[in-house]
């Protein structure tokens, strides 16, 4: 599990101030220090024109003490088992830095979805189940959409654990279509809780009614509906990449008509405002993703993937804020370099849990067997991610720590303390089960 540049162990160095953290137990501390198993699974596709492939899958459960396993399946092609693992890490420490009871886990396939037809994918969705089965549950590791993977999949995929089990298991897995146990309000819910995270810092900056100007790198699902909402409260979008490149208007874009662009023609380009049939498209300019991330914004939002920020481009940032959706955008090199410039970083375990956070409302639904309004889980998300970012907010200002050791500090107290509930004495050799 080094591939990939070792991004578990890299993720891993944010425990190291937390080794002297009384409130720390030396169990905990070491239990914490790896997965608490990684599987990886060979799936064989019959492909369309009738030839076999196998694709690698993995499921790593990071930690379960405060609950079930959970976190979402990536389908990409650089995917590896390391990656996988610092995944599931941060998702125990995002789970508990929001209070959920709910331990961290995360999965994946290497794969590039692109190159599939819509069977293909359905198939390899449904092998990736049946590869599972035993890791896999409602009480024991409950999945949901990450990169490249939508509540189509997830439907698929809870259908086949519902075929293998023979009964309905809804709450198997979360970000499912609204009809099939899926909770109203969890498409948007990583952007809006992004939203609602920064909202809150900036008004304890006293700069809420300025009109921040902001660049979002990725326009996915997590990127897209973060920069509508911004859009829509007052921000400035004044740039928006996603992995072909960017584009620039200083005057602001709109993202909605960008998007809808985008799922006809693949492309980023000018929105379009149509009139009755007159339709005129705004000029933007074009730019690198490396040129985005360099603009001199207020807020730079990351919302594509891993490293986008290293040692090796981080000397050209400019903004003085940086919102963490992605999981594990900025690397530890680059991270240090950010702090000495007392660059403010937003960190992923508490910017992108919003949609956790209605995962988590789904899966309680689907225990209660009765569904919510979006307003109601709307309030629900406001409510509990206010609570929480405002804890790690006075403790990073009481303790003058950055945002991100705050965080950390707060998920990890939380967890260590559920592993000492038992006793630190008791007996125990591994804990793979639920
Ligand atoms: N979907 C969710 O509910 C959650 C997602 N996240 C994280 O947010 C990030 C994005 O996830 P989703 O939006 O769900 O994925 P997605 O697959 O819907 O979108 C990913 C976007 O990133 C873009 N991208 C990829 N490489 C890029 C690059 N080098 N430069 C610029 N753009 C690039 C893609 O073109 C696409 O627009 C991931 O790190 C994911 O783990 C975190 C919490 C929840
Ligand atoms: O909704 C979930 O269960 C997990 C989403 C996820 O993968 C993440 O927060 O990174």
């Amino acid at each position: 599990m080094t591939k990939n540049g070792g991004l578990l162990a890299d993720a891993l160095v944010h425990l190291k101030p937390l080794m002297d953290d009384e409130r720390i137990s030396d169990d905990a501390r070491r239990r914490l220090s790896q997965p608490n198993r990684v599987v990886e699974v060979e799936i064989p596709l019959r492909m369309d024109d009738g030839s076999l492939k196998v694709f690698t899958g993995w499921r790593s459960l990071y930690d379960n003490t405060r609950g079930p396993g959970k976190g979402g399946i990536r389908f990409h092609p650089n995917v590896t088992g390391d990656e996988v693992a610092a995944l599931s890490f941060w998702m125990a420490v995002k789970c508990a830095v929001v209070d959920l009871p709910f331990g961290g886990a995360k999965g994946g396939i290497c794969v590039d979805p692109k190159q599939l037809s819509r069977l293909e994918l359905e198939r390899l969705s449904r092998g990736y189940i049946r590869a599972l089965l035993d890791v896999i549950g409602p009480d024991r590791d409950i999945p949901a959409p990450d990169v490249n993977t939508n509540e189509t999949i997830m439907g698929w995929m809870a259908d086949e654990y519902r075929q293998a089990a023979g009964r309905h298991q809804r709450g198997v897995i979360t970000g499912k279509p609204p009809g099939h146990g899926g909770s109203l309000g969890r498409t948007a819910a990583t952007g809006r809780g992004a939203l609602q995270v920064l909202n809150i810092w900036e008004r304890r900056r006293g700069r809420a009614d300025q009109r921040p100007r902001i660049a979002v790198q990725g326009f996915g699902n997590a990127g897209f509906h973060f920069a509508r909402l911004a859009h829509d409260a007052g921000y400035r979008v004044v740039a928006i990449a996603d992995s072909r490149g960017a584009i620039y208007r200083e005057e602001g874009l709109d993202p909605l008509p960008i998007w809808e662009r985008k799922h006809e023609s693949s492309e980023l380009s000018g929105q379009v405002y149509c009139e009755e049939t007159v339709c005129s498209e705004v000029e933007v300019d074009k730019l690198t993703n490396e040129e985005l991330l360099a603009l001199d914004v207020d807020v730079l939002v990351l919302a594509a993937l891993e490293n986008a920020i290293t040692e090796k481009n981080v000397d050209a940032i400019r903004a003085p804020t940086i919102l963490e959706i992605a999981n594990g955008p900025i690397n530890n090199a680059a991270d240090r370099k950010l702090a000495e410039r007392d660059v403010t970083v937003i960190p992923d375990v508490l910017a992108n849990s919003g949609g956790v956070i209605v995962s988590h409302l789904e899966w309680v639904q689907n225990r209660m067997g009765d569904y919510w309004s979006e307003d109601e889980i709307e309030r629900r998300l406001a409510e509990r991610l206010g609570e929480q970012a405002d804890l790690v907010f006075e403790r990073a200002i009481a303790e003058d720590e950055s945002l991100r050791s705050a965080a950390y500090r707060q998920g990890i107290e939380r967890i260590a303390m559920a592993m000492d509930g038992l006793g630190t004495e008791r007996y125990f050799c591994g804990d793979t089960g639920p």
